[in-house]
């Protein structure tokens, strides 16, 4: 397992690219099983639950060809179906989210998959019913083998068939492996309360680009007419990653850093930028570029009637649960208050314990409740022994430790690096002290 030595307390300067965005990637990568033709996609993350996905595409007979860093070229011609049924998959299927979204195309394509429970980020429990049921709607048995943990899908009919489904909650994956699914089903199938994030957007319009007829993107009801087959795709561009760009907003507040984060494409960002504003932290839009001046202070604003600011999650356009964790160590060294209110997941907040070991002021009110006290950089965080839980944790106690006095290991970096790019590179770019063992 490798560790990060950090020296806190030194404010960075720079600029820094963000990378493409981890969750676009996963829905994208997926979707280059639809066809037998080739599809270029370009600004990849090079972080580990990508590389794991790609391992499993390569494995499952997709060509892969690397055509520099981010950019790469799949083509999903000759695909052994039975490599499903592999041990070697089942490890790697439940070790990321983002493998459940094989399902959908594959079940689409050659009419039967089989799919063990996803891994992931432990923050919860992490429901698959949205997916099941959407795909059930579109003429699939399903049987759960309960020894083995896995799921056996086949079409009962000739081919799937589009159906109405009103999905019980708006799952992003859910969504896209139903929508992957619907586009080679026979007929209209609608989605109402899809999810509709700008991830979810971008795989509508490459798989609109591959001959799909999908409407209504970017709103929760969506149509799709099901074609025979679908094409390749010349070029695609990952979006920047939103979560990956409020990490860096928030180390610049924590460390007083002056960061200027380039081409973030703020059409996309939806209300990130103004939830970082009601933090106190001041950004600035320059041209497509985020630049957030060195801070001595940031002010906690208030509600409207003056009471204690809120910030929670919720479905697109509310604001990504990802981006909690983050937020929560922001506060800490904030004027003022907050309650962070984490209303999807149960098991994301328990990371403030080793926030409250390094010295911040936290009420963790119930699993999924915070209060955060801040301290408005009067007492910094304590330098420390630190272990990252899962990705989002893990990025927020890197960011605790890079704000604090003295030095902190974190153990376990392989949670950040299943998110983050060459995380430790890009921050000792920016001045940051930070050392990787392996
Ligand atoms: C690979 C990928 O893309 N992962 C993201 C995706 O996971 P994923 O698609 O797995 O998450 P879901 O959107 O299915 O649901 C997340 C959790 O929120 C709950 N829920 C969801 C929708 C809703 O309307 N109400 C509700 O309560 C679900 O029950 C579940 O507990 O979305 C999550 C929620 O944004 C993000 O944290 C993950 O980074
Ligand atoms: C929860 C996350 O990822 P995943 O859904 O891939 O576990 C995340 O990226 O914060």
């Amino acid at each position: 397992m490798g560790i990060f030595k950090i020296k806190g307390g030194i404010p960075l300067k720079g600029e820094i690219q963000p990378q493409g965005a981890k969750n676009e990637s996963l829905q994208v990568l997926c979707a280059v099983l639809l066809t037998s033709e080739k599809l270029r996609i370009k600004n990849i993350p090079e972080i580990e639950d990508i590389k794991c996905l790609i391992k499993i595409l390569k494995d499952l007979g997709v060509l892969v060809k690397k055509n520099g860093i981010g950019d790469y070229t799949f083509q999903a011609k000759n695909i052994n179906i039975e490599y499903l049924n592999t041990k070697k998959f089942r490890e790697y299927g439940k070790s990321i989210r983002g493998s459940i979204m094989i399902a959908g195309p594959l079940l689409a394509r050659f009419g039967k998959v089989c799919i063990p429970i996803p891994g992931g980020d432990r923050i919860g429990r992490r429901s698959l019913d949205a997916h099941l049921k959407g795909l059930k709607s579109l003429g699939s048995n399903i049987h759960y083998d309960n020894e083995c943990q896995y799921f056996d899908l086949r079409v009962h009919k000739k081919n799937l068939n589009g159906k109405y489904i009103l999905m019980e909650e708006a799952s992003i994956t859910g969504t896209a492996n139903i929508i992957m699914a619907a586009t080679l089903a026979k007929g209209k199938t609608t989605i109402y309360n899809a999810a509709c994030e700008p991830y979810i957007q971008q795989l509508c319009k490459l798989l609109n680009k591959m001959g799909a007829k999908i409407k209504g993107i970017g709103s929760n009801l969506i149509n799709i007419i099901g074609v025979k087959e679908l094409g390749g795709c010349k070029k695609h561009t990952i979006l920047p990653d939103m979560v990956e760009i409020g990490s860096w907003i928030g180390l610049a507040a924590i460390t007083c850093s002056e960061i200027k984060i380039k081409n973030v494409s703020w059409k996309n960002l939806g209300i990130v930028p103004n939830i970082f504003h009601k933090m106190g932290i001041k950004l600035e839009k320059d041209k497509d570029n985020i630049y957030i001046p060195s801070q001595e202070s940031y002010q906690i604003k208030k509600s409207l009637n003056n009471a204690i600011l809120t910030i929670s999650d919720a479905p697109w356009p509310g604001l990504t649960p990802d981006l909690l964790s983050i937020l929560t160590v922001v506060a800490t060294q904030a004027k003022g208050s907050v309650l962070i209110h984490q209303k999807m997941f149960e098991s994301r907040l328990f990371f403030v314990d080793k926030l409250i070991e390094m010295g911040a002021q936290i009420i963790l009110c119930d699993p999924h409740r915070a209060t955060v006290i801040g301290l408005n950089h009067k007492s910094p965080l304590r330098g420390s022994l630190l272990n990252s839980p899962d990705i989002r944790a893990g990025i927020s106690l890197l960011i605790a430790a890079l704000s604090a006095k003295g030095t902190s290991i974190i153990q376990n970096i392989e949670q950040i690096d299943r998110g983050y790019e060459n995380i430790d590179e890009r921050l000792r770019f920016l001045g940051a002290d930070i050392l990787r063992t392996t």
